[in-house]
């Protein structure tokens, strides 16, 4: 007995200094790893304060710990850029270390995976998808079929639906955004809808629901068995049905064009899909296209090109209503530059300096996405910091675009800044940077920035925007999920011509 009892004695004393050595190893990398790690609050809670307005906390943030800090959420690490150098440092000088999205197993079960999607991809698959998301964009966005014809036909119903309020009050967001959505459609599809089409209605509210319903950055410690069984339960039981929705819509669409599709005449973004598969279906390359997963490319162009332009043009609308004087001087450059005979176009542009000043103050002074997501892809050093593998990377748009370093009085609306001394030019500020910057820059910039001048300068052509009698000015306060939304509110329009 006192044999077995020695030998247990012994094996749990060995058992003790295993754990022991063990403790102190990882006691030690952990502490070497958290050594020069950016400063920052201590709370591993912080993240989970946040709220709503996370991007404005963020910012002050800074004022205590400087352009670059970090957070903690748990055992994750955030780490916050807020001035254009730092993010430049990131994500344009060491850009393949930052490439990858802000995701994690857990919210990618939830977002139904990421093969097929350029929002989300990793890797090797988002790097193809973003090489085909580019020449799509060259191709129907700014290429030989220009998007900017079909952005001014579709100016026609849109002005026909403010028409028809006959100056009453009424909430812009849906016609805006079901022209915004139009274009995607036109783009994807090869076809706009009539704005009361039951097909586009019931898939611009599927998209509308999903870009509401549960996500974001308190869930980036989600582990994936609970996200497998999450995905059975309400809400996240609703965003699935969603995305099976949406693939339905798309599939049809994807069938029709099989059926159609001519390899010398591609009409749009499905033809392009289904020449690619074809394509990778008899070479050796690994295998990027897949037919079953056109939506998801699809859907992503929707869900990153859609609330973002409609909610730049209801913010725009919003602030021409606070500042009166600004939008008769739009209205006066377009009069005397375009004329009232016919609706301005995108060639315009540059003979209209007031204008474009006037929109890219509106996206400085209240962007549509304020905080971007990215993820290390492996240790690295940033501003003299060390930078662990797997860091949740936050570029601050709001904070560079209100950086007092940067920009006199950041928090006043103020075109002019944006305009040379003579008022002739456009003048630009290398902090503005609505559209992030490195290799997951927007890939629709150069569409979104076509469908806001020409929406936005033909409706002020058309149109004198007012707040009804007896309603507040619109809150500017917005809401932040994904897209900072502006808060519903009632206008009135009174024709100019
Ligand atoms: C006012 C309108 C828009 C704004 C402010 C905006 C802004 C942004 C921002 C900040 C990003 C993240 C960039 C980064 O990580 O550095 C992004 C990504 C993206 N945007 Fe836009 N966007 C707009 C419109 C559009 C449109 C119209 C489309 C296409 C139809 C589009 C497609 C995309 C895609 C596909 C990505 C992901 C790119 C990738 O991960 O490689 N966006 N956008």
């Amino acid at each position: 007995m006192d044999a077995i009892g020695n030998m247990s004695g012994s094996y749990s004393s060995t058992v003790g200094l295993f754990v022991f050595v063990i403790t102190i190893f990882g006691l030690v990398w952990f502490l070497k790893r958290s050594k020069n790690l950016p400063p920052g609050p201590m709370s591993p809670l912080t993240i989970l304060t946040l709220g709503e307005e996370s991007f404005i906390k963020l910012t002050q943030f800074s004022k205590d710990y400087g352009p670059i800090y970090c957070l903690r959420q748990g055992t994750s690490l955030f780490v916050v850029l807020n001035d254009i150098t730092v993010i430049k440092a990131a994500l344009v000088e060491q850009a393949e270390v930052f490439s990858n999205r802000l995701t994690s197993p857990g919210i990618d079960i939830i977002n139904d995976g990421t093969k097929g999607s350029i929002l989300f991809g990793k890797g090797e698959n988002w790097k193809e998808m973003r090489r085909f998301g580019s020449q799509a964009m060259r191709t129907f966005g700014i290429g030989k079929r220009s998007i900017g014809k079909k952005i001014s036909e579709e100016t026609i119903p849109l002005i026909s639906e403010f028409l028809a309020q006959e100056g009453k009050a009424f909430n812009p967001n849906d016609v805006i955004n079901n022209a915004v959505s139009n274009i995607i459609c036109s783009i994807s599809f090869g076809e706009r809808y009539e704005y009361d089409n039951v097909e586009f209605q019931f898939l611009l509210s599927c998209l509308q629901k999903l870009s509401t319903s549960t996500s974001g950055l308190t869930m980036v410690n989600l582990p994936s068995l609970l996200a497998k069984f999450l995905v059975h339960i309400p809400p996240f039981k609703k965003r699935v049905d969603l995305f099976k929705s949406i693939q339905k819509f798309v599939s049809t669409k994807v069938k029709e064009h099989s059926a159609t599709l001519d390899p010398n005449d591609i009409r749009d973004i499905i033809d392009m899909y289904l020449l690619e598969a074809d394509k990778q279906s008899t070479s050796d390359k690994s295998f990027h296209y897949d037919i079953n997963r056109t939506w998801r490319f699809v859907q992503d162009l929707f869900a990153a090109g859609s609330d973002t332009t409609s909610n730049s043009l209801m913010w725009a609308i919003a602030i021409l209503c606070h500042y009166p004087e600004v939008q008769e001087k739009v209205f006066e450059e377009i009069k005397r530059v375009v004329g009232v005979d016919r609706l301005p176009t995108y060639e315009d542009k540059g003979n209209l300096p007031y204008t474009e000043a006037v929109i890219l103050e509106i996206q400085r002074f209240r962007p549509v996405v304020p905080l971007v997501g990215r993820e290390s892809i492996r240790d690295t050093n940033l501003s003299g910091y060390f930078i662990p593998k797997g860091t949740v990377i936050l570029m601050n748009i709001w904070a560079t675009g209100h950086d007092p370093l940067k920009w006199d009085d950041p928090y006043d609306f103020v075109p002019e800044r944006f305009l040379s001394p003579d008022g002739g030019r456009v003048s630009h500020n290398d902090s503005h940077i609505p559209f992030g910057i490195g290799r997951r820059v927007c890939l629709g910039e150069s569409l979104a920035k076509m469908e806001i001048f020409i929406f936005f300068s033909s409706l002020v052509q058309r149109f004198r925007f007012k707040v009804p009698e007896g309603h507040p000015l619109p809150s500017l306060e917005g809401k932040h999920g994904i897209v900072f939304c502006i808060d519903p509110y009632l206008v009135c329009t009174e024709p100019r011509i």
